[in-house]
């Protein structure tokens, strides 16, 4: 696998300090020395700049539009780069607002992609259904073909161009979904696996059904949006937005393991780990080890040795 590493260290996407740290402390935790290890060639990209944009006022009510603009426009650039280098893409975040300049970025390069979400959250609110108007709830509202329509034109937000179709789409995880996100997920027969289906089919038939939508009409290449969240909280705790009742760490590696396997896996975000959620360091580094755990799994590494 050949695979570039992009830091960004987004935290306007929503109110807690700390997330901007991920990208360091998952390098830190030696992601790349162990990606080299497993037979990876790894090159680093570094961080993307991200900084405040200035007298950033509430459009509506969401929350520093123009900073997360701006930063998301940056990033999109960098993540077409190392596609066009032909590189397997890995952004390191920062909170989950990050996935609109990567998902943009990933598709401009390679077209129609398949992504799969894998989230305690469904982040589909748009500027006019957030409940919070944190954008690292909004992120799939900007990207989606059919929903063009529905989102008004956010400051610094004029350069997105939607780029997924909802059929394109798969969720995992779901069990913190709102009202008007559910109406949208409904109403554009998206495909979701919420904990109760991982419960009811097991995460390999699950992994399997994923698969068969996806790959129902083309084979395409995969974006794989991995927002630490979707774990449990005993294994992840030092995250922003915590819900009960999460997948297992075997769950969460199960899922990176198989959509390696498939041989089209082109992209995939790590976002909204947080050090200042975690009550203690250990805390800290469960969430961390986790997260390097998952992103190995993308890359070959079985628990098989
Ligand atoms: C469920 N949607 C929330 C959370 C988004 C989490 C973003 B992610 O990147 O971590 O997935 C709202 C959460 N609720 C909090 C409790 C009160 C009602 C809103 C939002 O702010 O849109
Ligand atoms: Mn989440
Ligand atoms: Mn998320």
């Amino acid at each position: 696998h050949s695979v570039g590493i992009v830091g960004a260290p987004f935290n306007r996407g929503q109110p807690r300090d700390g997330v901007e740290s991920g990208p360091d402390l998952i390098r830190a935790a030696g992601l790349l020395q162990k990606l080299t290890q497993q037979g990876c060639a790894v090159k680093d990209y570094g961080n993307v700049t991200c900084d405040d944009v200035p007298a950033d006022e509430p459009f509506g009510c969401v929350k520093n539009p123009r900073t997360v603009g701006r930063a998301n426009e940056q990033l999109s650039h960098t993540v077409a780069t190392v596609k066009r280098e032909g590189k397997t893409c890995v952004v390191l975040g920062g909170d989950h607002s990050l996935a609109i300049g990567s998902i943009h970025g990933h598709a401009s390069v390679q077209g129609q992609l398949g992504v799969v979400w894998v989230d305690a959250h469904a982040d589909i609110n748009t500027p006019l259904t957030t409940p919070t108007g944190n954008i690292h709830g909004q992120p799939m509202s900007y990207l989606i073909h059919e929903l063009h329509s529905k989102v008004p034109v956010v400051p610094n937000f004029s350069w997105i161009k939607p780029c997924v179709s909802a059929r394109d789409i798969v969720y995992i995880g779901l069990r913190d979904v709102d009202l008007g996100e559910h109406y949208i997920l409904k109403h554009l027969g998206i495909k979701m696996f919420s904990i109760t289906e991982v419960d009811r089919l097991g995460i390999a038939k699950v992994m399997e059904e994923t698969c068969d939508h996806i790959f129902s009409q083309v084979q395409k290449p995969v974006h794989l949006s991995y927002d630490i969240d979707a774990l449990d909280p005993t294994v992840c705790p030092a995250t922003g937005t915590p819900v009960v009742g999460g997948l297992t760490y075997r769950e969460g590696v199960y899922i990176t393991e198989h959509i390696c396997q498939t041989g089209l896996l082109s992209a995939v975000d790590m976002v909204e780990v947080n050090p200042k959620c975690g009550r203690t360091d250990h805390e800290v580094k469960s969430t961390v080890n986790a997260a390097v755990d998952l992103i190995l799994g993308c890359f070959g590494r079985v628990r098989e040795g």
